[in-house]
């Protein structure tokens, strides 16, 4: 489904932190939103998930406003994974997979079979699957935030949003998931990141969104967005940019690193 974002604006009580966001992601794409700490990222994933409500402008999903939706129907069609989701209680990571099934149920109704394939087939894709009669509480951070896209992905939305999604995984994990998230995307589903690594968003994204204070400033591919100038503007950093060779897509690096006068001796262990 499509996602039309038009002149969004969000206020924290008087303060707006969105200022008139316009922008539109076509179905099976994957849009990465980067900018620096507190551009207003996570506000504005709150206002597509309809979380939030803008208090201009409206976020329309293939044409239908989305705080004008029933919320399970929403949730059938757009599915969340928040920054840092605290679950407490001792729920086995299946059960918490099969919370994405609430939107197709009543509250008292027994799981059917379909219910069952949708929560293997999203903890296989997360690579999920042999932690599933593990407490979601005795995970590690990298691993819970695994399990959370699986409930989001179970939830089989046509529209996947995600807050920093792979920030507590490590490298083999951050590029299964981003793998993956493609791989949905391709399959028909638009897919919209918030991410920080700058060079991962840059291979994986078919376009990217740049924020900043509240605005977008760049908006494209890759290449168009991850420029010298528009990094400098929007992080205050001087940066060089390779191209990777597999890709051909930008990847950043320090501009400058700091040298040493007397280099620490180090006394490493042998073996
Ligand atoms: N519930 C809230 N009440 C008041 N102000 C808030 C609230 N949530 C966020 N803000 C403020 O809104 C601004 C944007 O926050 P937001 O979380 O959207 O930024 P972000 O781009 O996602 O940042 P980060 O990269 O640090 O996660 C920040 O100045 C933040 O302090």
């Amino acid at each position: 489904m499509m996602l039309e974002i038009c002149d969004l604006h969000y206020a924290y009580d008087r303060k707006e932190i969105l200022k008139g966001i316009t922008m539109s992601i076509p179905e099976a794409s994957f849009l990465g939103i980067i900018g620096p700490n507190g551009a207003g990222k996570s506000t504005l994933l709150k206002n597509m998930s309809g979380y939030l409500k803008p208090s201009m402008g409206r976020v329309l999903l293939d044409g239908v406003d989305i705080s004008k939706m029933d919320i399970k129907k929403r949730a059938r069609h757009i599915g969340y994974v928040p920054q840092n989701t605290a679950i407490d209680f001792d729920f086995t990571c299946e059960d918490v997979v099969k919370m994405g099934r609430m939107p197709y149920h009543t509250w008292f109704q027994k799981e059917t079979e379909d219910d069952f394939k949708a929560v293997e087939y999203a903890m296989r894709i997360t690579n999920t699957w042999h932690m599933k009669d593990r407490l979601i509480t005795h995970l590690s951070g990298g691993e819970r935030q695994r399990v959370l896209i699986a409930r989001a992905i179970c939830q089989q939305p046509k529209v996947l949003l995600l807050d920093e999604p792979i920030s507590h995984l490590d490298i083999k994990y951050q590029y299964e998931i981003m793998n993956m998230l493609l791989d949905l995307s391709y399959n028909g589903i638009t897919v919209i990141a918030v991410l920080h690594d700058l060079s991962i968003a840059s291979q994986f994204c078919q376009k990217l969104a740049l924020i900043l204070d509240g605005n977008i400033i760049a908006f494209g591919n890759a290449k168009e967005v991850i420029t010298v100038e528009n990094i400098r503007r929007a992080y205050e950093t001087d940066v060089v940019i390779i191209r990777s060779p597999i890709s051909g897509m930008p990847v950043v690096l320090p501009s400058q690193m700091y040298k040493p006068q007397k280099e620490a001796t180090w006394n490493c262990p042998k073996g």
